[in-house]
């Protein structure tokens, strides 16, 4: 795939500066009726609270970075507004190339909207042709599979979350943006397609693209992600090595029930992932040499 780069390799891809946002929480308290009609009392209390704050941190173009921390911490909200649909309320976030988001199982997709027109309005808002969709199209159902072929002419909400998910991640991983963000896509998806999924995300990292991945799967993390972010209650507890992260979210979690490994476990599993890594990419190698003479 042909990504269009607007930085230099090494360069931020994402600057993240004091960043808060406040979300209102909307509660009624119970006034009397004498107190609305003779006060004019509001009937609402504006009660707020802080989703995110104080975050600060920098990505690098091609780093892996996985979001942990328990439910409600921050993580979606995150991605969010790297992606730019919700807006800071304070601080700023930056992106200096272009985003791919796969939030909510579906990119954005429109239920009302057919598969085949989702197809081409995500790709279009994503700055591709409709020459360059069209050439794409297969490719894209190829990935989604056979039930997302039958179905492409049927509204999108009528598919099923499992069917949803195929569809935004074959398209998203399509596009040539440089910045991927998944937010726990690969949970709904059976375990056939999750592997296809994990070659592709494999495929994209090796391009050098940015990834943001949401998970409260620790192998998934681990399996991507070099770097990790902990978020509790909107607040960074600590930015460091994905290992090591995890590591301080499972003593969050577990407190002395979770027993942490030794330096020399850690060093090993740190090798066996590698080496894992390596195999998957000389097979992956091999499967499109083998190809490429079946096409000749
Ligand atoms: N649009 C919104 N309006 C009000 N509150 C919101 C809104 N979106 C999220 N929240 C709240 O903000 C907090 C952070 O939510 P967020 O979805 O970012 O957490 P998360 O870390 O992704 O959680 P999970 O692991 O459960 O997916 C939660 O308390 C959530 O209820």
């Amino acid at each position: 795939m042909a990504v269009a780069w607007r930085t230099k390799p090494g360069e931020p891809v994402i600057e993240v500066k004091n960043l808060g946002v406040e979300f209102l929480r909307g509660r009624r308290r119970n006034l009397s009726l004498r107190e609305i009609v003779y006060r004019r009392q509001a009937t609402h209390v504006k009660d707020t609270f802080w989703a995110l704050r104080d975050l600060s941190f920098t990505v690098g173009r091609g780093e892996a970075v996985g979001l942990v921390g328990a439910n409600g911490g921050g993580k979606s909200t995150l991605l969010k507004m790297i992606a730019g649909t919700l807006l800071p309320d304070e601080g700023s976030v930056e992106t200096k190339e272009g985003v791919a988001p796969l939030i909510e199982l579906t990119g954005g997709f429109i239920g009302e909207l057919s598969a085949r027109e989702n197809i081409y309005l995500t790709a279009g808002l994503h700055g591709m042709s409709t020459r360059a969709i069209d050439e794409r199209f297969e490719e894209i159902v190829d990935f989604a599979g056979p039930q997302v072929r039958a179905g492409l002419n049927l509204p999108f909400r009528h598919f099923s979350s499992g069917m949803q998910a195929r569809l935004g991640f074959g398209v998203i991983t399509c596009l040539d943006e440089p910045i991927l963000l998944v937010d726990e896509v690969l949970a709904v998806g059976d375990v056939a397609f999750r592997e296809k999924c994990y070659d592709r995300m494999e495929v994209l990292l090796e391009e050098g693209r940015t990834l943001f991945l949401v998970s409260h799967s620790a192998a998934d993390l681990m399996r991507f992600c070099t770097r990790g972010i902990f978020l509790r209650q909107g607040q960074l507890v600590d930015d460091g090595p994905m290992d090591l992260i995890m590591e301080q979210y499972m003593h969050d979690t577990m407190g002395d029930r979770y027993t942490p490994p030794t330096p020399e476990e850690r060093e090993e599993e740190r090798q066996k992932r590698e080496q894992a890594k390596e195999e998957r990419r000389l097979a992956r190698h091999a499967t499109r040499e083998q190809q490429q003479v079946r096409n000749n």
